[in-house]
Order: C-alpha cells, then sequence, then structure tokens
C-alpha cells in the first residue's frame, strides 16, 4: 500500500489570485521572524528562485549565502560576539593581575586588592561564558528552524518536473543534516572565527608590549597553523559534501527499498537492497574518516606548535631573565600569554572547520533553492460556481523534460456536462493529457481551455480547485478515515459525507468499523484494498464538488458489480461536473457520451463507441481484446 505521512496543512490566509507565470513577480520575502508559530512560510533566503523557468537564480558564493542566514540573527550574533569578547578580555587581564600580584610578593606588598580582582575576573569571565553559550545556542535553534522551514516550504512546492528527477531521499537529507550544520556554520562558526580572530590579534599585542623578542619567537607558531589550516580546510569542505551526498544516498536508497517492501519482498530482493543503502552508508563512513584525519591533524599542530614555543620561550625567557634583560613577573606573564593562546587558535581552528563543514552543507541547500516552485498554491479559491464547463485541448504539444514527444498536436473537446472517455494503447499520452489539466506541467505548445479561459491564466491553486482528479494509483494518506475524505473539502457538512459515502459503496466499509470513520488507515493502521482505495479518493473528489472531475483508471481494481455501481455514481456526478474518464477497460466507457482515441500521442478518432466500433480498426482490436476480457 502507498501511503505517506498525514499532516494537513493549516489553512494559508487567502492571498490575491496571481496572474499566470508570465507576469508574475517572484513571492513577497516576509521578513524572516524565526520563533513565529508554524504557518505558511515564505523564507527569505529560500523563496528566491520565481517561478519561471528563466527565473531560476544563477549560484550565490557560499560564503555570501552562509552569512545571508545569519542576517536576520545579526543583533544577537553581535551581542553574543560582545559577550565573548568581554569573557575573553576577562581572561586576558588575569595575566596582567598576576604579573602585578607577584610583583607585590616580591616586594613585600599587599596582595588583598589583587586576589579580590583575580576573584572578580574569574567570575565575570564564567557569567559571561554561560550567557554567551545559553544565546549563541538558542540563535543556532533558530536559524536551523528558519533553514528547515524555507526548505519544507520548498520542498513541498516543488514543480513536478522538479520531483521526477530527483531522489526523495536526498531531498530530505538537506532538511534533517544538512541543515544543522549551516546551523553551526552561521552562529558558533562565525562567532569562534571573529571572537577567536579579535582574541588572537589582542593576546599578540598584549604579548608584544610584555617582549617583542619572545613575540618574536611565538609568531612561528602562528605561520605554522596558518599555512596548516589553509591546505587541510578547503579539504575538510569537500568531504563534507561528499558525505552528506551519500547520507542522501543511503535515504533514497531505504526510500526506494520500504516505498516498494512488497515488491522487494516478493522478489526476494533485500540483499540487493541492502548492499545499495550500506555502500552509501560506507561511503558516508569513509568521507567521515578522511575528515577526522584532518581533523586530528589540525589539532594535534596547533597543540604541538603552541607546546614547542612554550619549551622555546621558557629557554629563551629563562636566559633573557638570567641575563637580567627581562624580569622574571614579565616571563610569567608572556608565559601565560601563551598558555591563553591555544584557546583563540582553537576557536580559529574549530570556526573554519564548522564554516568549511556548513558551506558544503550549504551547496546541497542551494541546490534546492534554485529548483523550480510552484508559488500558486498558497491561495484558498472560492468554491466554484456556475454551470460545468466545456474541457478543450488545441493543438497541444508536449515532451517530458529531456525526453521525446508525447504528446503531439492533441485537440479535443470534452463537451459541458458530459462523461467524456479517453482510450487508446498504453503509453498513448492519456494520462499525460491529466498531467496537462491539472497543470503538473505545461504545454509546449497549444493552449488548454475550461469554456474560453486557458487554464495557463489561472493559479494553479484556481485550477486544481475546479479540476478534481483521482489518480490511477491512489496512495493514501496516514491518518483517519475521516481526515483522508476530507482532505480537500475540511466543511464538508455530515449528510453530504454519508451520501457521498454510499454513492461510493463505503458506507458498509465503515459501518463494519468499530470506530468508523475515525478509524486510522496507511501506514500504522487499517489496510485498505486497491477498490476501496480507489472509492475513497473518488468520495475526496466528489465532496469537493468540482467542476470538472478526472478518473484516470479509477474502476481497474474494482469487481464487477461495484464498477457497475460507480458507473452511476460517475455518470450522476457528470449532472454536476463535465467527467473526463480514462479506462483499459472499454466495459467502463462504452456507454460514454464521447470517445476520444489517443495513439502515439495524437488523436486518432473521436465519436461515440458505436461509431468508432464501425470505422476504426485500433478501436476495433482494443474492443476485440477488452471487452471480451471483461466479459461485455
Ligand atoms: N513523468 C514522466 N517523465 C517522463 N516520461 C513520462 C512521464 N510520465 C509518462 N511518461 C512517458 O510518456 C508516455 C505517455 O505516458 P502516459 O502515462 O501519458 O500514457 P498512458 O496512455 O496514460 O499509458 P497507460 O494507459 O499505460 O497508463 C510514455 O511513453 C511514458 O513513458
Amino acid at each position: 500500500m502507498n501511503t505517506h505521512d498525514f499532516a494537513r496543512p493549516e489553512p494559508p490566509p487567502p492571498q490575491p489570485t496571481q496572474a499566470p507565470d508570465a507576469a508574475r513577480a517572484p513571492d513577497p520575502v516576509q521578513a524572516p521572524d524565526p520563533v513565529q508559530a508554524p504557518g505558511p512560510v515564505q523564507a527569505p533566503d529560500l523563496v528566491r528562485a520565481p517561478d519561471s523557468p528563466q527565473g531560476a537564480d544563477a549560484p550565490r558564493p557560499p560564503l555570501r549565502a552562509l552569512l545571508a542566514h545569519a542576517r536576520p540573527h545579526r543583533r544577537v550574533l553581535v551581542l553574543v560576539l560582545a559577550l565573548t569578547l568581554a569573557g575573553s578580555a576577562a581572561g586576558l587581564a588575569q595575566p596582567m593581575v598576576v604579573e602585578s600580584s607577584l610583583t607585590a610578593l616580591m616586594t613585600g606588598g599587599d596582595l588583598t586588592r589583587e586576589l579580590l580582582l583575580m576573584l572578580a575576573l574569574l567570575a565575570v569571565s564564567i557569567a559571561l561564558t554561560w550567557t554567551q553559550a545559553l544565546v549563541s545556542e538558542r540563535t543556532a535553534e533558530k536559524v536551523v528552524l528558519h533553514v528547515r522551514r524555507g526548505l519544507i516550504h520548498r520542498l513541498i512546492r516543488l514543480r513536478t518536473a522538479e520531483l521526477d528527477r530527483t531522489e526523495p531521499g536526498g531531498l530530505t537529507t538537506r532538511v534533517t543534516s544538512d541543515s544543522t550544520l549551516v546551523q553551526h556554520a552561521a552562529t558558533s562558526g562565525v562567532i569562534q572565527l571573529l571572537d577567536g580572530g579579535i582574541h588572537l590579534i589582542a593576546t599578540i599585542v598584549l604579548m608584544g608590549m610584555t617582549s617583542l623578542p619572545l613575540l618574536g619567537i611565538t609568531s612561528g607558531v602562528l605561520l605554522v597553523v596558518g599555512v596548516a589550516m589553509g591546505v587541510v580546510m578547503p579539504r575538510i569542505r569537500r568531504v563534507t559534501t561528499r558525505a552528506q551526498t551519500s547520507v542522501g544516498e543511503i535515504g533514497a536508497a531505504l526510500d526506494r527499498a520500504l516505498g516498494a517492501a512488497r515488491t522487494v519482498k516478493a522478489n526476494g530482493g533485500e540483499a540487493t537492497e541492502t548492499a545499495r543503502a550500506v555502500a552509501a552508508a560506507e561511503d558516508a563512513y569513509r568521507a567521515g574518516l578522511t575528515g577526522a584525519r584532518y581533523h586530528a591533524t589540525i589539532a594535534v599542530l596547533s597543540a604541538l606548535v603552541v607546546q614547542a614555543s612554550f619549551l622555546a620561550v621558557i629557554g629563551f625567557g629563562g636566559a633573557l631573565v638570567a641575563t637580567g634583560a627581562l624580569d622574571l613577573a614579565a616571563l610569567i606573564a608572556f608565559l601565560l600569554y601563551l598558555f591563553n593562546l591555544g584557546g583563540p587558535v582553537l576557536s580559529l581552528v574549530g570556526g573554519t572547520t564548522s564554516l568549511q563543514q556548513g558551506l558544503g552543507a550549504l551547496t546541497r541547500i542551494e541546490e534546492v533553492e534554485r529548483m523550480e516552485i510552484e508559488t500558486d498554491v498558497d491561495e484558498t479559491p472560492a468554491r466554484p460556481v456556475g454551470p460545468p464547463p466545456q474541457v478543450t485541448l488545441e493543438n497541444v504539444t508536449f515532451a517530458y523534460p529531456g525526453r521525446a514527444t508525447t504528446l503531439d498536436g492533441v485537440g479535443l473537446v470534452a463537451p459541458a456536462g458530459g462523461v467524456t472517455a479517453l482510450v487508446g494503447p498504453s503509453g498513448s499520452g492519456k494520462t499525460t493529457v491529466f498531467s496537462l489539466l491539472q497543470r503538473f506541467y505545461e504545454p509546449d505548445s497549444g493552449r488548454v481551455l475550461l469554456d474560453g479561459t486557458d487554464i495557463a491564466t489561472l493559479s494553479r491553486a484556481e485550477v486544481r480547485r475546479r479540476i478534481a482528479y483521482v489518480e490511477q494509483d491512489t496512495p493514501m494518506l496516514a491518518g483517519t478515515l475521516r481526515e483522508n475524505l476530507l482532505y480537500a473539502a475540511p466543511d464538508a457538512a455530515e449528510d453530504e459525507v454519508a451520501r457521498v459515502l454510499r454513492d461510493t459503496l463505503l458506507d458498509s466499509l465503515v459501518a463494519r468499523l468499530p470506530e468508523g470513520l475515525d478509524t486510522q488507515v496507511g501506514a500504522r493502521g487499517l489496510a485498505l484494498s486497491g477498490g476501496e482505495r480507489q472509492r475513497l479518493a473518488i468520495a475526496r473528489a466528489l465532496l469537493r464538488r468540482p467542476q470538472v472531475l478526472l478518473l484516470d483508471e479509477a474502476t481497474a481494481h474494482l469487481d464487477g458489480l461495484s464498477e457497475t455501481a460507480l458507473r452511476h455514481t460517475v455518470e450522476r456526478a457528470a449532472e454536476h461536473c463535465t467527467v473526463l474518464l480514462i479506462a483499459h477497460r472499454l466495459s467502463t466507457v462504452t456507454s460514454a457520451d464521447h470517445m476520444v482515441l489517443l495513439a502515439g500521442g495524437r488523436v486518432r478518432d473521436h465519436g461515440r463507441h458505436g461509431e468508432l466500433l464501425g470505422r476504426d480498426e485500433l478501436y476495433r482490436d482494443l474492443a476485440a481484446t477488452q471487452l471480451t476480457a471483461a466479459g461485455a
């Protein structure tokens, strides 16, 4: 069974109907409010690509893109930086106090003031560090929430063509794990870099003020660490991107195996599927190991050079003290500065590492930003009024991206309020006609009209409000039967629901269930048969009271009796709406008002069943196999 997590979005606030793509401006960009309640979201950095093929943005430099994620939080980040620097300053002041304490000790002075000052500095340093950590973590959580909201918003609105060419597993890891890496880079990474940089400069200045010759010795430390970072950091970024891509591949492999679990089991495909997912996991492991090697190298190098310079300063400084060129208090203060140097160096290393990882993850997130989305689906159009429209395809040509022409100059008319059947061999383009009617894709040329209105001039929300669609394979959303039924018509009255349940022959099923419509269906609930799912989908579509009803092989799973009953339901529906239906079994459509025979992406013939039977050889062949097979 094909199920998806049920999560009905909060109905978004009504928005003005938008003009068609060509004339439509990109989505308004809202000021981010990372703590606002969940709802329709327009993330500033993630709603950039306008809804037009030409509008897809060129990639932004990753650092700029990363800073764009930090920008909405700049005030808090400045506060965090100020707290961090104040904490660092309190730390840096300690050697000065030590120096003056030692001087006082050697000259027999009173130490009370120095001791109190040291205690105060320690307390201030602890308080500042604690506050800084808390505020910075909170900001980090806001950044990740903001990135995730933006990504979720986009992923759910991706155009069908984008979904066709992307693995869902690879998309979801961008929301789950890539966003966390960006979070660290945009907050703690940036703070660590700034703090480390400023702290380092301040320490160097203070060291220089204490002893220039000793500073000369120490500068070797900085040079070695700087060169090592310059070499290793770009590699860390590359392995992070590789690791994250592999994590996406694990998701994609599991999606594939679990999405078709029965096929896998029935065909003994467990070993193959396990090998696919494990291969991706092993690749992530290898990338992780390479990254760990780089991290370890940097950490060891930093520690080593700090220690080496410590020894050099003690040796050289001791000689200076022995010759009287430097007093002991200054040497001890210098050593404390040197000891302190480890902090900023580690901050710089940590900040740069997290920045590189964030940039790697951001490259993947930015790919989603460049994908095209449907920007006109968030309005809630009013229930369509008026008589059912005539549906017309005017010389429509269409090819799926990168594929040969699927529909070639198709022209057809589905009379208002009637039942029009699309028939033809498999692959002739019937479902594609429905996809164009739903605006899942746009025709390459030609027009699709509802009465005289080109649907390209209506928003997708409007088109889909007027045209209901029962898919060939009708997935269920994990949730209750009621949620599935009322998915698109939450306000439907109880008597209307009861009537539709009767019409679609679901009433006896619901009556048998102890919890009735509140029975859970889907992954953790009741499993419905193929026929029941189709009837549920038809009931859902009818409750929407559409002007046009598209049924794609909606009766394929039904037994003879249910099929006859449902045929009557469709005929009754046709009193209120124009029905287009695709059926492989001609027995379900021989009574249709109008039939269109598609072959090889072209309209081969059209007319009533009897007319086509009389004059079209292909139709006769279809009838010979399908009517006989159906026992008609
Ligand atoms: N998303 C897609 N991307 C690329 N090609 C597609 C896609 N969907 C369908 N096609 C191709 O377009 C052609 C027409 O497919 P379509 O599903 O419209 O045919 P159909 O007449 O509905 O077939 P059937 O009766 O078997 O359902 C087929 O060759 C199919 O492989």
